[in-house]
Order: C-alpha cells, then sequence, then structure tokens
C-alpha cells in the first residue's frame, strides 16, 4: 500500500444552494502526481481552494465531507494555514510584486536575515535582509526547476512564462513544502516552457513532493500523472492511473458525450479584396514591460482574419495592447484611411474597434458587476446600446441587456446560474467567454482578440474558435488574432505574422508547414514569404 499524503472524502460544496462538488472522494501518496481535468466550471478550482484554505471557501458557508492531510483532519481558515502545513498553490491568476525583484519575489516572507547590533538587543525582527544568501536560495530554486532566469531581475519586465516559473520557484522554496497545487500552470507557457516544467513537475515528485496538476493541455496530463480524476459537473466520473486512459477517453469523459457534437463548423467560404485595406499599421512601437514591440508594419484588408504568432516575450501580446492604449505607444495606424488616434481608448472604440484582452482578470472584466453588465456595458458606454429614453432622459434598457446576455450566454455555453451571476463567481474559462461576448455585443467592424481560448476547455474551443469564425463571416468583422497557440492560429487564420525581437520576421499562410512557422519564430530566416 502506498504512502498517502492527502484524502478527500465525500467533499460538497455549493454557492447560495447551486451544488458545484458532490461527494468528491480520492487518494494522493507522496511523491505521486495526481491530474484533475474537467470542463470549465466543473469544479476544479473550488476542489483546490477547499484543500489551500482560500477565504471564499469559508465565508460562503464552507464545505462537507473531509480532507484528511498526513493522517490528520484539515480545514485550513486561510492560505496561511496550508502554508504552515507544507502545502502550496500556484493560482491561475500572478501573485508576485511587480517592483520587486525576482530573489526578493522568491524568497519573500522568507527571507535569510543577517544579525547586527541591534537585533541582538531588540530581537530577529530588527535583522536586516541578507541579500546575498536570497539571491542563491531563488537561484537554487530555479535551478532545480531547470530554467535560465536572472534573480536580479526585476518581476515588471517579464515574459508572463517566466513568471508562472517565479511562482513555482517560490512554492518550492518554502520549507517542509509537501504538497503543490497547480491550477493550469502551462496555460501562459510556450511549448518549449511546459516541457520545462513538466520535466521539473517529476523532478520535484522524485524528491517526495506531492503535486496536484490542473491542466486544459490534456496531453500534458496523460504524459506527466501517475494518476488522474476527470470531474464533471462537480461529481468524479473517473479516477485511476493515467497508463489506462488515452486521449480520446479523457476528453468523452470530461463533457460527458461525443467531442464532435459541439462542433458547429461554419463553412461559408469569403472573397477578400486585398486592396480593400481596414488597417495600416506603421512602424508601431510599444513599451510593453516583457512585450516590447520595436518596429512592426503591416496591412489589414477588410474580411481577413489576420493572426499574430511568436514566442513569449517576444512583443505579440504588445501590438493590440499598444494600439488600444494599454501602454506607452508611438507610430502611425490608420484606419479606414483615418489616422488613429494612439492611446485614446474611448475615441478607438468609437471609430469600431474593439479589444479582447489577455488579461481578462485585469482590464476584461468588471469584476464586482453581474454578467449581464458585462457584456452590455461598452456597447451602452460606447455606442449608446440598450438605453430607453423616459421624458427626454436616457435609461438603461435592464431588459435589453438581459436579453443580449441570455443570447450569448447559450450561444457560447457560458456555464452560470443566470446573467445575475458577479463576474467574479465565474470559472476562469467562463469568464474568458464573457470578454469575448462582451466584444461581440459591440458588433465591431475590427476585432483584436488576443490569447482567446486560454483556460478554455478542449471542448469549448473549438466553440469559440467558431464564434470568431461567425463572426467574421456573418457580421462581417475583421479580425487581428494573437495566440500562442500556432495551431489554433493556422486553423482559423488567412496570413499569420511571426513576431521575432519585436519585430515581424515574416507573414506566412496558415497552409505553411510548422517548420517555416518554428523558424520564423526562432529568428532564423526562410526562404519567401507571404504578404
Ligand atoms: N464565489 C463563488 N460564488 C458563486 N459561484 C461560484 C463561486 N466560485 C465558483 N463558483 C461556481 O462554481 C462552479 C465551478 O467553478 P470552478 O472555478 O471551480 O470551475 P473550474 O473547473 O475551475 O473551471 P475553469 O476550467 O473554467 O477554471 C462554476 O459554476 C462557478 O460559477
Amino acid at each position: 500500500m502506498q504512502d498517502i499524503l492527502l484524502e478527500a472524502k465525500n467533499v460538497g460544496k455549493s454557492f447560495d444552494g447551486n451544488t458545484v462538488l458532490k461527494d468528491v472522494n480520492f487518494k494522493l501518496g507522496k511523491g505521486k502526481i495526481l491530474g484533475l481535468v474537467g470542463e470549465n466550471g466543473a469544479g476544479k478550482s473550488t476542489l483546490m481552494n477547499i484543500i489551500f484554505g482560500m477565504s471564499v471557501i469559508d465565508e460562503t458557508g464552507g464545505y462537507d465531507g473531509e480532507i484528511i492531510l498526513d493522517g490528520e483532519k484539515i480545514n485550513f481558515k486561510n492560505p496561511i494555514d496550508a502554508l504552515n502545513a507544507g502545502v502550496g498553490m500556484v493560482h491561475q491568476e500572478f501573485n508576485l510584486i511587480p517592483g520587486f525583484t525576482v530573489a526578493e519575489n522568491i524568497t519573500l516572507n522568507m527571507e535569510e536575515t543577517k544579525k547586527n547590533v541591534i537585533s541582538q538587543v531588540l530581537g530577529k525582527k530588527y535583522e536586516i535582509i541578507d541579500e546575498k544568501a536570497n539571491i542563491t536560495i531563488s537561484g537554487n530554486s530555479l535551478d532545480t526547476l531547470g530554467v535560465d532566469i536572472d534573480s536580479n531581475e526585476y518581476v515588471s519586465e517579464m515574459p508572463v512564462g517566466h513568471k508562472q516559473f517565479i511562482e513555482i520557484a517560490r512554492e518550492i522554496t518554502r520549507k517542509d513544502v509537501k504538497l503543490i497545487i497547480m491550477d493550469e500552470p502551462t496555460a501562459v507557457l510556450t511549448e518549449t516552457e511546459a516541457d520545462i516544467l513538466i520535466s521539473a513537475l517529476r523532478k520535484l515528485a522524485s524528491m517526495g513532493i506531492s503535486i496536484i496538476f490542473i491542466s486544459h493541455r490534456l496531453r500534458e496530463i496523460l504524459n506527466v500523472c501517475d494518476d488522474i480524476i476527470v470531474l464533471r459537473d462537480g461529481v468524479v466520473v473517473e479516477n485511476k492511473p493515467s497508463k489506462e486512459m488515452d486521449l480520446d477517453e479523457v476528453a468523452r469523459l470530461m463533457v460527458g458525450r461525443d467531442n464532435e457534437e459541439r462542433k458547429k463548423e461554419v463553412h461559408e467560404e469569403k472573397v477578400i479584396d486585398s486592396n480593400d485595406i481596414i488597417i495600416d499599421v506603421e512602424n508601431l512601437w510599444v513599451d510593453m514591460p516583457g512585450e516590447q514591440v520595436v518596429d512592426v508594419s503591416f496591412k489589414v484588408a477588410k474580411g481577413e482574419i489576420f493572426g499574430i504568432a511568436g514566442l513569449a516575450g517576444q512583443g505579440k501580446l504588445g501590438i493590440p495592447n499598444g494600439i488600444l492604449g494599454t501602454y506607452p505607444v508611438g507610430g502611425k495606424v490608420t484606419f479606414k484611411g483615418e489616422d488613429l488616434k494612439l492611446g485614446d481608448t474611448l475615441k478607438i472604440l468609437e471609430k469600431g474597434i474593439a479589444f479582447v484582452s489577455e488579461d481578462r482578470r485585469g482590464v476584461g472584466l468588471l469584476l464586482e458587476e453581474p454578467i449581464y453588465w458585462n457584456i452590455a456595458f461598452n456597447a451602452m458606454q460606447v455606442q449608446n446600446k440598450y438605453l430607453k429614453k423616459i421624458l427626454g432622459i436616457n435609461f438603461r434598457d435592464e431588459g435589453k441587456m438581459r436579453e443580449v446576455a441570455d443570447e450569448y450566454i447559450e450561444s457560447l455555453a457560458i456555464k452560470t446560474t443566470g446573467s445575475d451571476q458577479k463576474a467574479q463567481n465565474l470559472s476562469g474559462g467562463n469568464q474568458q467567454k464573457v470578454c469575448l461576448a462582451k466584444a461581440f455585443a459591440m458588433d465591431p467592424e475590427l476585432l483584436f482578440v488576443s490569447e482567446p481560448t486560454r483556460g478554455i476547455d478542449v471542448g469549448a474551443k473549438e466553440l469559440v474558435l467558431n464564434s470568431l469564425k461567425k463572426t467574421n463571416r456573418e457580421d462581417d468583422t475583421t479580425i487581428v488574432m494573437v495566440s500562442s497557440e500556432l495551431e489554433e492560429l493556422r486553423s482559423i487564420c488567412d496570413r499569420i505574422a511571426v513576431i521575432c525581437e519585436g519585430k515581424i520576421a515574416g507573414i506566412l499562410s496558415p497552409k505553411d508547414s510548422p517548420e517555416k512557422f518554428g523558424l520564423l519564430m526562432s529568428g532564423e530566416s526562410i526562404e519567401g514569404g507571404y504578404n
């Protein structure tokens, strides 16, 4: 019998009478990796929040059942209790301090300190931080993970992939860590970075650390986990060794039906006049930390889906974020023949341009507000939609707002208790869908989408990509789509620009070979191109 570290017995959880977990049972051995998969909203994060003592659980009435860690029943009231008991968690969103260095972030609250005259009289809290020792500690943790990141660098300057490794390095730096929960740690990583992380997980497991690993990339789950739990609508529908499962079986168990059913293919072909330019970008530069754009020029024709690919940190995310005014920007951008006032977000939105940001919680959503507000808000503010006049005064037409929200809840299969639910109470993947709905509701002529399927489950990915295709074909929306997933760009784009070191390395056809894309991404030049 293996040595058990963690056991869940009949764990259940409801939010306001809505049951999201029911009779969940599982065991996790010491030094083992447990994969947790399920559709968006299946209950994965909620289960992890229970184990880690996130305050939202206690504040919403606690949970049913028992969690046993190392033979003892636990009920952490907050994450500090969990950390003290050797349980760490890496969340979907980062918890780093941007103005601190890598070493400062990794050793935060665990700093090595040096004695001095004052501390010898007044106690340990007057000791000073031993920066050198902390740089060594931080370097050791990063070495364990197998990544090459400078401990002296500031976190604000880094690409997201590096930030993810820093989060994990911080968890393994804690003394006596027994269990690390990782909620979609590879979602923001490139394939190479994800491979490094997977090797690191194996190494951590061989050191005796147990890991719970949540990912929508099922191949990774099958590749690295000892056992896999499939959650569907809050219930464990399968729990067995990964070597007894394959990709199709996991995907089928997750959605509870054949995946094919969800595909609503959009077939209509379209004709693009390459001389009918909707946006012309010339010599764009953007000062987005970790995603600097140096000098980028491209033209997009009306009706196109134009993809932007590139490795993390090369500047692809900087392009829409600069044009829409999230970061300092310069250059010349013409929209339908008129100069755009770069940086003036409201003016740009008024012209019929919309943006779905990769940072859904930071800039994408009004977290405290209900879904229907989120979906209708920009269209109401910018385009005066969903307003009704009473005695000459404009009032919000709540009925219309709810109506449009319900349409998107249906068409994008947003898992929610209703359009009144607050955005912050949706699962990550469903928040992402609300961001898309919010942009679609503006019926834009030009739509920038950045990482549209990040955090979206395998079944819903197709749905999201099809919804983009549909708005492109039926509403005549031109799309500029930035993504780390080359395959999804190749599945819907007409042309794809590859960004390397802040510049366009080349523009390819989606039919070009993955090798060609790979060469451009790594800064090599190739024969020919497609402009
Ligand atoms: N604080 C909350 N209040 C009300 N409902 C909540 C709250 N947190 C989560 N939920 C609901 O619980 C369900 C499960 O959400 P959870 O975040 O656990 O899903 P998930 O499996 O992690 O999804 P994803 O893959 O999208 O991250 C969802 O329907 C969500 O709306």
